[in-house]
């Protein structure tokens, strides 16, 4: 077992059992967010028919030659096309075809004039400019071409993927499975809400602030039992939990206390620890074992402590078994606007409030820092990195500040 690694070595380790839990098809409408684990090639193209960009006349190029206002031309409107209809004929020479945006082109037209260039009168119009061919028209296949591959395996499924599948005549696309991760919660002290508060109790708060964490990340949040700190007990519970699940955490008994006792409960499941205690503060107790390749990771008690090392070692891993994109925090470089009189022994990870103000991000601190505060994690937008071994911070120290993602931040 490794002992008091780094946040980046333990995320290497975690990383090596970081898979993809295998694809399913779902609606496209239900796809927002998921993962393409397939690539995706056009059917047809796009637009599937060459098409007015405008409401206006098609008509062919060359019977405007030398079409100018001392000599204008006169066509005749033959035809109507309506955007979602298709033109009667071929268009002749000397005639034109009143289209609406949106409408197949007639053959043989090579061009539209707006309706505001042109006079009309009766069945004819009379055009006073030359036209090109190709102008405003929309080819067949300008957006997306017969058999390219327009969207890549690994994709987010955005609102314009969804419309960019539709359009493309799909109903159901084949997504990563989220996977599923069950979450333990362990302590004698705990209650389920709805209970009556009662005397050294406190609710069980982790359990549902990580739920969330988890759906954050992509995976599917299984609320497992409360055990208490028993040994055998909370064996029992892992086990099960990593039989039914893809990846389990637990919250509570990570540290060294006499009722501590996650380590020896992965020992007493079968699976192997492979590190505890990860060089950050809040969240060193940090323990994480595995059996049969998956993971289970044992997060503090202490709620502020428990959401930061989610953020910083599960989250990526829940990301990537989703099929997503790197899960590491966007950082920036801000400017303390506010002190943080404390040193750092450890690496510390600051609650903070970072915003853009008068050309730099600027941080201050988001209230009390304590490892079981839990309004300061509700308030910041933000965790900076402070590097062991550093002092307090000053006013107009730079720092590196790690942005937490939008559904995380108080802003809506
Ligand atoms: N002698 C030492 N004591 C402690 C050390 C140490 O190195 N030596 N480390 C401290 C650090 S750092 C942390 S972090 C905590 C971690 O403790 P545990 O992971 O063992 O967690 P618990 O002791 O079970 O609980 C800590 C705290 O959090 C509350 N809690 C627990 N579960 C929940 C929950 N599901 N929802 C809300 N709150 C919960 C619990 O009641 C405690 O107040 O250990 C330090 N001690
Ligand atoms: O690891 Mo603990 O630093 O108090 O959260």
């Amino acid at each position: 077992m490794l002992q008091s690694i780094s946040m980046e070595n333990a995320l290497e380790i975690l990383g090596q059992f970081a898979s993809t839990v295998g694809s399913e098809e779902i609606p496209v409408v239900d796809a927002f967010e998921r993962i393409l684990s397939e690539n995706i090639e056009a059917g047809f193209p796009l637009p599937p028919f060459q098409r007015s960009p405008l409401d206006g006349y098609a008509l062919r190029a060359v019977d405007t030659a030398g079409a100018d206002a001392d000599s204008p031309v006169e066509l005749t409107v033959a035809q109507t096309v309506f955007a979602g209809c298709v033109p009667t004929h071929p268009l002749r020479a000397g005639e034109a075809a009143a289209v609406t945006t949106g409408a197949p082109l007639p053959e043989g037209s090579d061009c539209v004039i707006k309706f505001e260039s042109v006079r009309r009168d009766g069945d004819s119009i009379t055009v006073c400019s030359r036209l090109r061919p190709g102008q405003n028209v929309v080819p067949q296949g300008e957006d997306v071409a017969h058999g390219e591959t327009v969207l890549e395996k690994g994709v987010n499924i955005t609102p314009a993927v969804v419309g960019l599948l539709v359009s493309l005549g799909l109903e159901k696309v084949v997504v990563y499975k989220k996977p599923r991760v069950g979450i333990i919660s362990i302590g004698d002290e705990l209650l389920e809400v709805g209970n009556p508060l009662a005397p050294g109790k406190i609710y069980n708060s982790n359990l549902y602030a990580l739920a969330i964490q988890v759906r954050e990340a992509g995976g599917i949040p299984i609320l497992q039992e409360t055990v208490p700190d028993d040994v055998v007990t909370i064996a029992s519970a892992i086990s099960r939990a990593l039989s039914q699940n893809d990846l389990v955490i637990t919250t509570g008994g990570a540290s060294v206390g006499s009722k501590d006792l996650v380590r020896e409960g992965i020992g007493r499941s079968g699976a192997d620890i492979l590190f505890w205690k990860v060089g950050m503060k809040p969240g060193t107790p940090a323990v994480c074992g595995q059996k049969g390749g998956k993971l289970m990771i044992g997060l503090s008690g202490n709620p502020s402590a428990a959401m930061i090392t989610f953020l910083m070692l599960v989250r990526p891993i829940i990301r990537s078994m989703a099929g997503k994109a790197t899960g590491s925090l966007p950082e920036v470089s801000a400017v303390m606007a506010q002190p943080f009189g404390k040193s750092s022994s450890q690496r510390r990870l600051l609650r903070a409030v970072v915003n853009w103000e008068k050309g730099a991000y600027r941080g201050v601190p988001a209230g009390i820092q304590s490892p079981g505060a839990l309004k300061s994690m509700t308030t910041c937008n933000a965790l900076i990195d402070i590097p062991a071994g550093h002092g307090p911070l000053q006013v107009g120290d730079e720092v590196r500040a790690l942005l937490l993602p939008p559904p995380y931040c108080l802003q809506g």
